[in-house]
């Protein structure tokens, strides 16, 4: 997930910011994120720490696994694809920043925490340990539930309607479709 944000990451260095929403949540995500996603599994992979957590599953559960976290890594370039230069790690918006509601954001409005999740599920099956297996999980879950409220009221203060109004016709973490 970080190679994918990486080019993004540089693309959107020299953005001139002008909502930027640093709270001490804000502040607290990211360590939180790198503990569940990073530190905890390289504790499992290198110490035998949390081998009182391991539990065995058949082998083919690993390869579905794997094969659910490239389905997952597939959708959250695609919508950093898509957001573009309007893609940020933190709660900001760009001066001249673009509403997107194409592409994967046609029918979710928040495709990178939903592939995330997804992914942080298909992570899970694969190292076979309650803790190392599903802390991507559930810090990914901590993300979402904390920031989106707040990301959505960020969205309103300067798309106003448009953004109300795609709010109503989307889903927020699975895709609705209209009719016709
Ligand atoms: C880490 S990205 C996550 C985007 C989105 N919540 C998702 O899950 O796909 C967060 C930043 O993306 C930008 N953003 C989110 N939704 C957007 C949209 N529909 N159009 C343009 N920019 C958006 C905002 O600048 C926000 O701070």
């Amino acid at each position: 997930m970080q190679l994918i944000c990486l080019p993004y990451g540089r693309r959107v260095k020299s953005n001139r910011m002008v909502i930027v929403r640093k709270t001490a949540l804000e502040k607290f995500l990211p360590a939180r994120m790198s503990a569940g996603i990073v530190l905890i599994p390289l504790i499992d992979s290198f110490t035998p720490l949390l081998d009182f957590a391991d539990y065995r599953l058949s082998p083919w559960t690993v390869w579905r696994g794997i094969g659910i976290t490239a389905v997952a890594l597939g959708f959250f370039w695609r919508a950093h694809a898509d957001l573009g230069r309007n893609w940020s790690p933190a709660l900001e918006l760009r001066e001249g920043h673009e509403l997107i509601t194409r592409g994967v954001y046609r029918n979710v409005r928040h495709p990178m925490y939903a592939s995330s999740t997804l992914w942080g599920s298909g992570r899970g099956l694969i190292p076979h340990n309650w803790i190392a297996g599903w802390s991507p999980l559930l810090s990914l879950l901590i993300l979402f539930f904390l920031r989106v409220p707040r990301e959505e009221q960020m969205m309103i203060d300067p798309f106003g309607e448009a953004y109300r109004a795609y709010r109503q016709r989307t889903g927020a973490i699975f895709p609705r479709w209209r009719r016709g």
